[in-house]
Parts: structure tokens; sequence; C-alpha cells
């Protein structure tokens, strides 16, 4: 095993909608039920792609006013969580998805919308439909999972993302980057991811169509 890289891993979401339950059940495969509130945790694993370790830091966030600015700064990859049942918490992931691609615009960075609690089916506010359709907006990944019933949704989701960043690390990496600058760079990186910021899905032509068939999303 050779070269280990980092990628720095942010979870945002509003108050509540499981943030520190789908980061436990990833990092640890378990359910605790309750977790402690109010201040940002962070956790550190590795992972193993392609027989490259990646030292993977997640930041479980609180709600903190103000704090915004600094999490886009520390994170290379963003998880948006709302639950199924909330219909505000998928208003708050909306507005996280757009104030980080307004400032983020100009750097490459890796996005997940997850949208947890789907065991609550019955109580459910927030169709797969509208979780899709707002990861087509924001070229995001989009996993509707549920913490509480399983592990292989949650585990899925954030190895997808990480691939994801990881890939995006090493394209960064490349001598090209230096020919065709980091907005060129993202354009090759949507290319091959089908990730387009709302300004590049307004004005790049591509259709919706073609959106979809790069953007599979998934319920477990
Ligand atoms: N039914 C169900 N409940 C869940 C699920 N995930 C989390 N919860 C519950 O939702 C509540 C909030 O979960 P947390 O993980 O603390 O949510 P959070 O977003 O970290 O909360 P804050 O840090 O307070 O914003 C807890 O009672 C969890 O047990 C899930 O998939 N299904």
């Amino acid at each position: 095993m050779t070269n280990l890289s980092r990628i720095k891993v942010v979870v945002l979401g509003t108050n509540g909608v499981g943030k520190s339950a789908v980061t436990v059940r990833y990092l640890t495969k378990r359910y605790i039920g309750e977790y402690s509130s109010g201040k940002d945790m962070t956790y550190q694993h590795k992972v193993t792609f392609d027989s490259v370790v990646t030292e993977i830091e997640i930041l479980d966030t609180s709600m903190c006013s103000g704090c915004f600015n600094e999490h886009l700064k520390w994170g290379d990859a963003f998880v948006v969580v709302y639950s199924v049942e909330d219909k505000a918490s998928f208003q708050g992931a909306r507005r996280t998805l757009q104030n980080l691609s307004q400032a983020k615009e100009s750097s490459f960075f890796s996005l997940l919308l997850l949208g947890n609690k789907r065991d609550l089916d019955y109580m459910r506010r927030v169709e797969v439909d509208d979780g899709q359709e707002l990861s087509l907006k924001y070229g995001c990944q989009f996993y509707e999972v549920s913490a509480a019933e399983n592990s292989a949704g949650v585990s899925l989701a954030f190895m997808s993302l990480l691939r994801e960043a990881r890939s995006a690390q090493l394209l960064r990496n490349l001598p090209i980057r230096r020919k065709l600058g980091v907005n060129s760079v993202s354009k090759v990186l949507g290319t091959i991811f089908g990730k387009n910021s709302s300004s590049q899905s307004n004005s790049g032509g591509q259709s919706k169509k073609d959106r979809k068939k790069k953007r599979p999303s998934l319920s477990i």
C-alpha cells in the first residue's frame, strides 16, 4: 500500500436530521439512538481504494451560526443531510446546496445529498423524486437511507462520495492542471462525474436527460 492521502468530509444539515446517526453508522456500523448534540465532532479513520490508503476526517457539525464559512474552507467533500419526514429540513438542504455552490464555485469539491430516516415512510413529507431533482440541479450524488435500519446504505453513500473526492484529488494533482487552470479542471471533472453546478447547468447546453443518465441515485 502506498500514497497516504487525506480527505476532509463535512456533514451538514438542520437540527435532528440524523447527522450524528449517519456518521456513527458509517464509522462503526452501529446505531445508538441518542447522540450528544450542540457541538462539532471530528472523527478520523482510514480507507483503502485500489491499494491506496486514504485518511478520512469527518466533521459532524452542529447548528452554529457563522460557522458555515469555516466548514466551507475546511472541507473537500460535503454530505448534506435531510430527513424524509421533515419538509423544512429538505428546504434547509436546498439552501445549503445553493450556498455551497455559490461559495465554492471556482474550485472543485464533492457533494452528497442524503435523505435520512427512510424507515419513517408512513410519515414521509419529501418524495424520492424531490431529492433526485434537487441532486440533479446541483450535480451531486443522492441516496436515501435509514441510519436506524441498517448500515449498508449509509456505507455505500459515504464510499461513493469518498471515491469521487479521491478521484478528484488525483485529477487535481495531475500536471494538466497547470495547463488548464482550476475552472477547466472542474469542467473535465464535471464531464467525468456528470457534475454540474447550477450555473453550468443553466449555460452548458446539456439536456436534463443526459444529466440524469450520469447521476443514478439509490434508496437503501
Ligand atoms: N427513525 C429514525 N430515527 C433516526 C434516524 N437517524 C437518526 N434518528 C433519530 O433522530 C434523532 C436525531 O438524530 P441525531 O443523529 O442526533 O441528529 P443530528 O442531526 O446529529 O442532531 P443535531 O446534532 O442535534 O442537529 C435521534 O433521536 C435519532 O435516534 C433514522 O434513520 N430513523
